[in-house]
């Protein structure tokens, strides 16, 4: 990289809860969508020699920072500039206000007293033009530390970041008083380092990759520990360093020896890594003795990263004493975490030793240790006695979520609870939101084990599993499906070739109508089209969907799926079987099964479906030979099934309601093929029918 930085000038701003974006500035737009969730907002200035960063707003920005309402300052050349205005949606700093041209958003008095309104704006070029820069400065801070300053133009900047020269340096003060604020902080520096990073490599080549450190002992079986943890997120396509604070002599019988390596030399791999490599969540996993949690502590807080998850290994799956609870339970380490993940065991010798035998247990645990100071907890329920599923229970602090999966019957589960913190690290690095960073690690971990469950390594109790099992398919489809919301299947729209055809309708043009009318999901029924034909529209109408936010999914066709990246099948009974097809397409897509009876809709859910289509509901053209289930059948259905459910079956706006008002919750809507696209206008009829259905 030139010492010359090339660095495009750009202004980001929030208009009515949607992130716009001035000129020019494509990787500003990415940075702040992908962190800010859409919702950002920042300003930029810059001179000859330095840019500033500085964004802030109202709480629900700053997520992940909670309630801490944040807003920025900066530099222009080496002075520092005041304060911003932290008003909901209003945030700018002084330097221009996009839909007025440059414009100070600095109040009067404030540019008097600090001096700076002629500095600023004679330090600054033309909106949209391009400056160089070999500094880049990003700082912000918490307007509550400022305006309790007694000294407000001295700055109390909680953080600040400067790229200069290839490196990023930590020149600012960090004025950090409140427990909570040092949280938010440490979260604030790796999007601050996103944020500098992204614009020095801005039209420079180069590129960078999501990166955990992992902090864990070794398993020499490969099953576990650093092994799972570096497994695991380059299954997540995420850099993994490591760093080893432990050697253990370990296979598939258990725990022979274990070797903890002197904390000193914890502390020196970890600085080695920390010093260099811009790490964006550490992970930790055997922490063998109290001092070296201090030792991490420490440098945790010298080095602040994006998030920290908190596995905390105490027992191997073989049931060897890894690392005793008082390790963890000198609580120095919890409130520095983003998320830990205890199972049921760990989760007890945190909590004292109490027993956790029922899902109400695990709420109880998950809160308890959500009072250590962890921001987030997830209570691993995999061994819950009496419990044919694996039942996990995950607290953020205000609320609770029960994260649901069937339990998979294999010896092959050495390494699961490294392998879950790890893939929940990875998608957090990636700028996953925390929920869907564990609903991700959770389906990723259900699949590796579906796919690894007939694996034999070693002759022990307890067999690793196979994390890269994607790499087999030959295939790149392993995207998140966290997308996949099941209210989308509020009305579900099915394709039908011979009314296409009847109609004179190509494909696309029947997606394209049902989307306009309010179809939450679509579904390529295609039956008598030619293959290549098929593929072609197929591609076609992804593109539709994509841009409308609208999954689509083929009926039958796994390989037409994969040809057009769709978001997932739909398959029946004589299909491919569900198992398989998961194993085909990997966790990323949406798999839907058609069932009739309550045995198939458990046969689905244990197979990795993520939702089941049933019916008939009532008589049909469009299908020969279906039998009826009626309202009846359908309920019993739903009764049953552990997975949304969409019924289908001579269903239009005059039977509608009798459906939806069987009332069942995991009954989420409506799929249809006469009513909506044997008509003469789909949008009309889609439209009419949508009117019935509500989210519930
Ligand atoms: C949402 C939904 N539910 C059920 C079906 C029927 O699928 P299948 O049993 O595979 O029958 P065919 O569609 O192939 O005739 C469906 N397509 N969609
Ligand atoms: C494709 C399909 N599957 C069914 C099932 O019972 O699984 S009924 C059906 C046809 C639904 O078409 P219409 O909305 O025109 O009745």
């Amino acid at each position: 990289m030139n010492d010359s930085i090339p660095l495009a000038y750009s202004s980001c701003w929030s208009q009515n809860g949607r992130l716009r974006c001035s000129k020019g500035v494509p990787w500003m737009k990415d940075t702040y969508l992908r962190w800010l969730g859409g919702r950002g907002m920042d300003c930029i200035g810059w001179n000859d020699q330095e840019v500033v960063f500085m964004w802030g707003g109202p709480p629900e920005l700053v997520e992940p920072f909670g309630a801490m309402e944040m807003t920025g300052l900066g530099r222009v050349g080496s002075k520092e500039v005041s304060r911003t205005d932290s008003k909901v949606g209003q945030a700018w700093f002084g330097l221009d206000k996009p839909e007025s041209g440059l414009k100070s958003g600095l109040e009067p008095d404030l540019i008097e007293k600090s001096g700076s309104k002629s500095r600023l704006n004679s330090g600054l070029s033309p909106i949209h033009s391009e400056t160089h820069a070999d500094r880049v400065t990003v700082a912000a801070f918490n307007p509550s530390l400022f305006f309790n300053h007694p000294h407000s133009f001295s700055f109390p900047v909680t953080i600040g970041l400067t790229y200069a020269k290839n490196r990023f340096e930590r020149s600012e003060v960090l004025l950090v008083r409140q427990k909570r604020n040092r949280d938010r902080v440490r979260s604030l520096s790796g999007m601050l380092e996103e944020s500098a990073y992204a614009a020095v490599t801005q039209g420079s080549g180069l590129r960078r990759l999501a990166h955990v450190l992992t902090v864990a002992g070794s398993d020499s079986g490969g099953g576990a520990g650093i092994q799972a943890d570096i497994k695991a997120c380059a299954a997540a396509c995420v850099y993994c360093s490591s760093v080893i604070t432990s050697v253990t002599a370990q296979n598939t019988i258990g725990v022979q020896g274990v070797y903890s390596l002197a904390e000193n030399f914890v502390a020196e791999q970890l600085r080695s890594v920390l010093s260099d490599m811009q790490v964006d969540v550490i992970k930790t996993g055997m922490l063998p003795s109290p001092g070296m949690i201090t030792v991490l502590c420490q440098i945790i807080k010298e080095f602040p990263v994006r998030a920290v998850v908190v596995d905390p290994v105490m027992v191997s799956t073989s049931g060897d004493v890894l690392s005793g609870p008082s390790t963890l339970s000198g609580k120095e380490l919890l409130p520095l975490a983003d998320v830990v993940t205890p199972n049921l065991k760990e989760a007890s010798a945190l909590l004292g030793g109490i027993s956790l035998d029922t899902v109400g247990d695990m709420r109880f645990a998950a809160k308890s240790i959500h009072a250590f100071g962890a921001r987030n907890v997830l209570v691993k329920g995999g061994d819950l006695p009496g419990s044919s599923d694996a039942i996990d229970i995950f607290f953020d602090g205000e609320q609770f979520h029960e994260l649901c999966g069937p339990r998979i019957m294999t010896r092959n589960t050495h390494g699961t609870g490294c392998t879950l913190a790890s893939y929940i690290a990875a998608e957090l690095a990636k700028g996953t939101p925390m929920l869907q960073s564990v609903q991700a690690a959770k389906s990723f971990v259900k699949s590796a084990l579906l796919y690894s469950k007939d694996l034999m390594i070693g002759n022990g109790p307890q067999g690793p599993f196979d994390h890269l099992f994607m790499l087999k398919n030959q295939l790149n489809n392993y995207a998140p499906k966290w997308s996949f919301n099941a209210n989308s299947l509020l009305l579900y729209a099915v394709t039908d070739s011979r009314m296409n055809k009847k109609w004179a309708r190509s494909i696309t043009e029947a997606v394209k109508a049902s989307i306009e009318g309010g179809a939450t999901i679509i579904q390529l029924r295609e039956k008598e089209v030619e293959t290549s034909e098929f593929v072609k529209e197929a591609v076609d109408c992804m593109a539709i969907c994509r841009s409308h936010h609208v999954p689509l999914l083929i009926n039958d066709r796994i390989d037409v799926a994969l040809a057009c990246d769709a978001d997932g099948v739909h398959i029946g009974q004589s299909d491919m079987p569900a198992e398989l097809a998961r194993k085909i397409l990997g966790p990323g897509k949406i798999i839907g099964v058609s069932c009739k009876t309550p045995a198939q809709a458990m046969k689905a859910w244990a197979d990795g479906a993520d939702y089941i289509g049933c019916g008939g509901v009532f008589p049909t053209n469009t299908k020969q030979s279906n039998p009826t289930i009626g309202l009846k059948g359908l309920e019993t259905v739903c009764l049953a099934s552990k997975l949304p459910v969409v019924a289908i079956g001579g269903i239009g706006a005059g039977n509608v309601q009798s459906v939806m008002e069987l009332g069942v919750p995991n009954l989420k809507g409506v799929a249809v093929v006469s009513a909506l696209f044997d008509q003469e206008s789909v949008t009309t009829e889609t439209r009419r029918l949508k009117s019935f259905l509500t989210v519930r």
